[in-house]
């Protein structure tokens, strides 16, 4: 549904003269109907008079429906003269109102002056000598939405990618298949021996065993499996040695094992293998040990879904292998770009140097990229890295066009929050030409995790720009960012978000009026069997780093309710998000 704009010429001269002296109000309309994002929903004219202003002003605020005002723009009244109070119109009413109709009467285009939010104030950043004060965001243009309503919105945007031929190989783990996988043939095509030990008729060996008196094993000739036709006329019985995994000689139907003969005799064959050896056992039942053909699979038989994520475990790799499939058809897995944001931020080999040289120094050990970066490849994702970009519109539009036209997805850190060198925003949305699907999230940590679509000439990449804070980065990289890569990938939307186990939690854990994710360690509970212990990895602020070393869980405290409880406390039952292996 196109965004619905009002038009409000404040101007006592148009005012009173009439609508031939307004000449910007008709251009903002005019511009409003020809762009396909926008609907003109209303126009009006108002003397630079406060309370004019403001009543028209709440009027469009007010309405509902169809007649409803998505945002107002005004023209005129925010020179400086005696009679230009636009600006002073109250913040409650004017949250959704963009003054910027003098712009465009200074020669701005369309795009420039028609911008989806607030944060264009931002977008005229070129560095961080910006000052604070009044240039500065003081409201979110960004409703803040739940955590669910998120996650909903990245699992809608994160549709999988293009199919592949991929051959069949250790590369092919966490790749997901776009094909249903049959047996070729028989698996296995003959029968074999499940044992190392000796094939025969079992009927023969039964039939001789029982004549004999001593009960103490029967003496029989080895013959090797490939001699089948020795000795057909030598009234002992044959034996063949074999080998496990290896067919069965013709005729025979049974396998005795090696461990139930002693040998008889020192008598070995030319290249040194025996002769006769004693069975021990006083039947031998049709089958033993024999692995019939097509027990492990039948020619024909689906084997493996459309849909199964290959995982790192080996199963799936061994079973295409095994069913003889050389390459499949797999969902291209995504390529990842990081990028770090922030003027503060140094690489770490380049620290000892600045800190050797000065004691003044302020600078931030960037730790995002290389946290994401290992995450990510243990995930067995490719990484492209972008380094780190200053505080600048340009550079960060320069890094993030190279990770558009090299990767499905943007990480970024930094910068998205509501300082004036927090560019992210304003860069996807005016410099990239992105949606923002949302800017804020009821959530703690990771408050501002903004995700956004832009659109690059080889289809929409996704963008998450995660807060800057190190553990806000990786919990939300977590939450958000693993399930978006793995929609990305072709994963079922079952199995794309991390799997979570109720676990007993060792202390008190205070609750916030935002959902909180607090990091733990799981492990098994000694003293409980069955029961998941969850030990707090200490202070949660989002940055401190250490919150997150050593966890393997995320416990998810729900958010704080009026007249609800206001803590989980020790030894209660919470839900965790499992994030790495659960500790022994
Ligand atoms: N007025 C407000 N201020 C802040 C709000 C708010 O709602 N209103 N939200 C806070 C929350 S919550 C978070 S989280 C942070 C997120 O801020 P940004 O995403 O804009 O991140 P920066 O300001 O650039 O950095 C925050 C912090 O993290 C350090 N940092 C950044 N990048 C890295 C990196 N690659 N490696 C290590 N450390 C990094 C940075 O130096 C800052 O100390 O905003 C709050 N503010
Ligand atoms: O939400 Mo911020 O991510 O608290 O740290």
């Amino acid at each position: 549904m196109p965004f619905r704009v009002a038009v409000l010429t404040i101007s006592d001269t148009t005012f009173h003269k009439g609508p031939e002296y307004d000449l910007s109000g008709p251009l903002l309309t005019k511009n409003v109907e020809q762009h396909p994002d926008y609907e003109l929903a209303d126009t009006a004219v108002v003397p630079d008079d406060l309370e004019a202003i403001q009543s028209k002003v709440a009027d469009w605020v007010a309405r509902r429906g169809e007649c409803k005002v998505d945002w107002i723009i005004t023209t005129g009244g925010t020179g400086f003269g005696k009679r230009d109070v636009t600006p002073q119109v109250p913040d409650q009413v004017m949250t959704s109102v963009i003054i910027h109709g003098l712009l465009q009467l200074q020669g701005g285009t369309g795009g420039d002056i028609h911008p989806p939010r607030e944060s264009v104030r931002q977008n005229n950043v070129d560095d961080v000598t910006v000052s604070a004060g009044l240039s500065r965001l003081r409201k979110s243009p960004f409703p803040m939405i739940s955590l669910q309503e998120a996650l909903d919105i990245v699992d809608a945007q994160s549709k999988p990618l293009p199919i592949e031929t991929v051959p069949t190989g250790h590369m092919l783990k966490n790749y997901v298949l776009a094909e249903d996988i049959f047996a070729s043939a028989d698996l296995p095509p003959t029968r074999t021996t499940n044992v190392d030990g000796y094939a025969v008729v079992a009927d023969e060996y039964n039939r001789a065993v029982q004549k004999l008196t001593d009960g103490a094993g029967m003496t029989v000739r080895v013959v090797r499996a490939k001699d089948t036709s020795d000795g057909a006329a030598n009234e002992q019985v044959a034996v063949y040695r074999i080998n496990t995994g290896g067919p069965l000689p013709a005729g025979t139907d049974a396998v005795i094992m090696v461990e139930d003969t002693e040998l008889e005799s020192s008598k070995s064959s030319e290249d040194g293998q025996e002769l006769e050896i004693r069975v021990l056992m006083k039947q031998v039942p049709v089958g033993d040990n024999v692995r019939q053909p097509g027990s492990d699979a039948k020619q024909g038989e689906q084997v493996l879904d459309k849909g199964t994520v290959i995982g790192s475990g080996g199963g799936e790799v061994g079973l295409l292998g095994f069913v003889g499939k050389r390459e499949v058809l797999v969902h291209r897995r995504p390529r990842v770009a990081i990028l770090s944001t922030g003027n503060e931020l140094v690489e770490l080999e380049s620290r000892n140097s600045i800190l050797t040289s000065s004691d003044t120094w302020t600078g931030v050990v960037d730790t995002n990229r290389p946290s994401l970066r290992s995450t990510l490849e243990g995930f067995g994702y490719e990484v492209i890295d972008l380094g780190i970009a200053p505080d600048t519109m340009d550079l960060q539009e320069q890094a993030m066009r190279k990770g558009m036209a090299e990767s499905d997805i943007i990480l970024t850190t930094g910068g998205t929050s509501m300082g004036e060198a927090d560019l992210l925003k304003p860069l996807i949305e005016h410099r990239l030409g992105g949606t923002i699907h949302f800017g804020r999230v009821a959530m703690k940590p990771g408050k501002p995790t903004t995700f956004a679509t832009v659109p690059a000439i080889d289809g929409d990449k996704l963008v998450f720009a995660l807060p800057g804070n190190p553990a806000s980065a990786l919990v939300t990289f977590y939450l958000f960012v693993v399930p978006a890569l793995r929609g990305l990938g072709g994963w079922p939307k079952e199995r794309r978000h991390l799997a979570r186990v109720g676990v007993q939690v060792d202390c008190d854990m205070k609750l916030d009026p935002r959902e909180e994710f607090h990091r733990v360690i799981v492990s098994p509970s000694k003293e409980q069997p069955g029961v998941l212990l969850a030990m707090t990895t200490g202070g949660q602020r989002s940055s401190r780093v250490a919150s997150l070393c050593g966890a393997n869980g995320l416990v998810h405290l729900p958010s704080l309710q009026k007249g609800g409880a206001d803590r989980i406390k020790k030894g209660e039952i919470a839900q965790a998000v499992l994030i790495g292996e659960i500790r022994p």
